[in-house]
């Protein structure tokens, strides 16, 4: 069990009368990638955002069961949710780099986390680029606007910017969806390069890259999870009909 970084015991979400999470039971491997997949509205985003506490800033939502993060659960009220929200970053389906120079979108977060040092900053910005492989593209421009790259530099610049703080875990909601295939390639080519040193969940509609990407795989249907494990065995052995029938496209 020591590999294993979050964990999810008995979870269950309300919004209001809805409940988009039901009984979610599952253990996600430090290190891999773990994808979801399952129709629109069952809850892949709802869950992402369940390991970083963004769900609180929702009216209205109740959450029952328990969610850890190194054996330590994540709605304790004494956890500090600035740090965790520090420690699993989270990248967006549209790319949303904040409206200042390249520099100062990585430099942000690590400046609010009280580093101001200038040749810090530098490095840490250098190495966050270089990291999101978008170093090359942009060390020339880092005092320009975020806003003058194209959506796929966009989206590795805002990748950038969540590895500046040194998370332990990257919660990815639909990273390319937004992105053409060339782009996306040269994300998924990354997350293969930030397989090990971190734990990423990725939420995405694309079977094709959850089949090429992810260690382990998640499918679910109207907030149940259905099936969950070895993303290799589940494309080639389904054990829930309904699963196989997703994923060889029978199926909404
Ligand atoms: N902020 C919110 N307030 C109320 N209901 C919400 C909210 N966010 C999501 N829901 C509801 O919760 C359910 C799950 O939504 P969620 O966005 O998690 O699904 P999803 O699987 O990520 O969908 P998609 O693939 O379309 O992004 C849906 O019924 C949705 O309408």
């Amino acid at each position: 069990m020591s590999n294993i970084k979050i964990s999810t015991k008995n979870l269950d979400l309300y919004y209001g009368e809805n409940h988009a999470l039901k009984n979610i039971n599952m253990n996600i491997k430090a290190g891999a990638i773990t994808a979801f997949i399952g129709p629109s509205g069952c809850g892949k985003s709802t869950f992402l955002k369940t390991l970083n506490r963004m769900n609180d800033l929702v009216d209205n939502v109740k959450i029952t069961g328990e969610v850890k993060i190194d054996g330590e659960d994540i709605y304790d009220p004494h956890v500090d949710v600035t740090l965790l929200r520090k420690k699993a970053g989270m990248v967006f389906q549209q790319p949303n780099p904040f409206p200042m120079s390249i520099y100062d979108n990585i430099a942000y977060g690590p400046r609010i986390h009280g580093i101001k040092n200038k040749a810090q900053l530098d490095e840490i910005v250098e190495t966050s680029l270089k990291n999101a492989a978008i170093f090359d593209e942009v060390k020339d421009r880092l005092k320009k606007s975020a806003l003058g790259l194209s959506g796929g530099q966009q989206q590795r610049l805002c990748i950038a910017r969540a590895l500046a703080v040194s998370p332990e875990i990257l919660l990815m909601d639909e990273p390319t969806s937004a992105l053409d295939p060339i782009s996306t390639m040269k994300i998924e080519d990354l997350m293969a390069d930030l397989r090990e040193k971190y734990t990423v969940v990725i939420v995405t509609h694309n079977m094709q890259q959850a089949a090429r990407i992810s260690d382990d795989l998640a499918f679910s249907l109207v907030g149940e999870m259905v099936e969950f494990g070895d993303t290799k065995q589940i494309f080639s052995h389904p054990q829930d009909k309904r699963t196989e029938d997703y994923i060889s496209g029978r199926f909404g």
